[in-house]
């Protein structure tokens, strides 16, 4: 077959899994196509990627048709750090207030929304944009940002750069009302592309998996690699983003995203109840 194409969320949350396959550390034979999560979510589902992280609300949109790799995720237990709400006003206060949102995100979105009717119970109007802070806040009383971007912004909320911007750390709002970690992406194939290629999902899934385990022992160069891409980013700072974001996809961490879906049916955002499914080598044989 032609190369496999293969997905990867051009965030540095993505750094401990893919660099040493970009590398070239780790061989693996397929087309490495980066985006935003909502993009390759797309691409996935319109099948120009045969294997992406996907947000795990789209996911379990599409569980019938999907199965996920074993043992990744993009996740945290609660604070996450790059997935934020920056507003004016404390989020209470936000009732009946416009909150924009970026269109880089599903599950995030998702997770907010479930979190202002659960947990704030305030009703607000939503407007998708861009993700650029300053036109978001121009429009709406809130922004919410994902990835590198939000981080930055953080970043630029502490060094003093705006005046009056809170920032909410919305993993960290979940792991309260829930006592729940959080599963925001996932690895998946299509089934009918599993049964059709066994031994390059196979290969692929080990090859993600040694370049994970080569990133996990090789911070500092993770670190190296994420601090070209802003100067706002100091060595602490993502030393502690690389302890805080997680790529396991532990029994706890499935629950956790059982938990997810099951809020997200309660609040209407998903139409059925989901049931998980886990790509297996023996799947493939
Ligand atoms: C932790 C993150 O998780 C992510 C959030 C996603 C979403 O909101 O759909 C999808 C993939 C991940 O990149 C992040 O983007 O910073």
């Amino acid at each position: 077959m032609a190369s496999l194409r293969l997905g990867q969320v051009d965030f540095i949350n993505c750094l401990p899994v893919y660099t040493a396959i970009n590398q070239e550390i780790i061989t693996l034979e397929a087309e490495i196509v980066p985006g935003p999560p909502a993009q390759l979510n797309r691409m996935f589902l319109q099948g120009e990627l045969d294997v992406t992280p996907i947000s795990s609300i789209e996911y379990a949109r599409h569980a019938d048709q999907c199965l996920v790799l074993p043992d990744l995720s993009i996740g945290a237990d609660g604070e996450v750090m790059s997935l934020l709400l920056f507003s004016r006003i404390p989020v209470t206060e936000l009732d009946h207030k416009v909150i924009a949102l970026p269109n880089t995100s599903a599950t995030t979105i998702a997770l907010l929304k479930i979190l202002l009717e659960h947990y704030y119970h305030i009703s607000c109007d939503f407007v998708t944009m861009e993700p650029d802070l300053t036109a978001m806040l121009s429009r709406a009383e809130a922004a919410l940002l994902i990835g590198d971007i939000a981080m930055i912004e953080q970043l630029k909320v502490n060094s003093g750069y705006y005046e009056g911007i809170i920032v909410t750390d919305v993993g960290a709002v979940w792991k309260e009302m829930t006592g729940e970690s959080m599963v925001y992406a996932v690895w998946v194939v299509k089934k009918d592309f599993a049964g059709e290629h066994p031994q390059e999902i196979a290969r692929l899934a080990s090859a993600l998996q040694a370049s994970l385990r080569w990133g996990r022992e090789h911070e500092d160069q993770l670190i190296a690699l994420a601090q070209d891409r802003s100067p706002w980013f100091t060595e602490d700072y993502l030393r502690r983003y690389f302890h805080t974001i997680t790529h396991s996809l532990t029994e706890k961490d499935i629950r956790a995203m059982n938990a997810f879906f099951d809020y997200a049916y309660k609040t209407g955002i998903l139409e059925e109840r989901v049931k998980i499914e886990i790509w297996r080598e023996k799947d493939g044989r």
